[in-house]
């Protein structure tokens, strides 16, 4: 068969795109969200009680939505930088990748090399037991898996957005994606990522990302945010998270049965 063709990477047209936080770490929960109109959705293993099985099923679960047109696609968040981990989940066939807390472009090129079969990197060969290579049926995996896999690093500290042209320009990087609620933490202003300091700094990495021809995503579950943002032309924006959605569905229906029950506000800024 010929090798699954990745419905994140072909999206990035420069139509902003539209995706939701997937929190739960179940395939039915992830399934559900296949289903609504999101054009992505972040399997978030670096936040979210997720493990490679859980990651699996997640794929599984979105795969008969992930098909254009109107397809649903799966982004996967790691909790690190390790290529064993990286590994483990290009063999189960994410071939979308979000890595957290990129700095500097000598990460991000180690990033892409954990990526990268030899001799244009180290990822080890899984070969006839991954599901990427659909046990062996793919025509000419090694050669052509990269072609499909499209690599996001996050920038979400001072020291990223200073470097951010250096790790845009890295080639096999294809996307950026700024994290705001980090961002804005780390530069002081804790709950407040509309600060203009850190509003100036998410635009600098915006457009240093569009000049090194690289795609920009953020996340904005505000929807001001959101739309200033695809304004600004950010190309994919998370505009949901599903675990906020449910508790906030969840707070509105029974304050309208209870109308004492406290309304928690989010100290996140959004
Ligand atoms: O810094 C950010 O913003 C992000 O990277 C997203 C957060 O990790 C997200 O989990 C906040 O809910």
């Amino acid at each position: 068969m010929q090798l699954p063709s990745n419905p994140f990477k072909r999206s990035l047209d420069g139509t902003p795109r539209y995706g939701c936080w997937a929190g739960f770490g179940t395939g039915y929960a992830t399934e559900i969200l296949a289903t609504t109109g999101f054009d992505w959705l972040l399997i978030d293993g670096e936040h979210a009680p997720n493990t490679v099985p859980s990651v699996l099923a997640q794929l599984q679960a979105i795969a008969p939505y992930a098909i254009a047109p109107g397809a649903c696609a799966p982004v996967v968040r790691t909790v690190n930088h390790d290529p064993a981990l990286i590994k483990q989940l290009l063999d189960i066939g994410a071939q979308t990748l979000m890595i957290p807390m990129v700095d500097t472009a000598e990460q991000a090129e180690k990033l892409v090399a954990a990526t990268r079969y030899p001799p244009h990197g180290f990822r080890g060969v899984g070969g006839g037991l991954t599901r990427a290579t659909r046990w062996d049926s793919v025509e000419d995996y090694l050669a052509h898996a990269h072609e499909e896999l499209c690599l996001v690093v996050q920038v979400e500290s001072r020291t990223g957005v200073d470097n951010a042209e250096a790790i845009a320009a890295t080639e096999g990087v294809d996307a950026i994606f700024v994290g705001p609620v980090d961002l804005s933490t780390g530069v002081g202003h804790a709950g407040n990522p509309n600060h203009p300091d850190v509003q100036a700094m998410i635009r600098h990495t915006l457009e240093v990302t569009h000049a090194a021809g690289k795609a920009a995503g953020i996340l904005a579950p505000a929807e001001a945010d959101a739309k200033r943002y695809a304004q600004w032309g950010f190309d994919f924006i998370a505009v949901g998270i599903d675990i906020s959605l449910l508790r906030q569905a969840a707070v509105e229906t029974i304050a309208r049965y209870k109308p004492d029950t406290p309304r928690p506000t989010s100290s996140l800024g959004y």
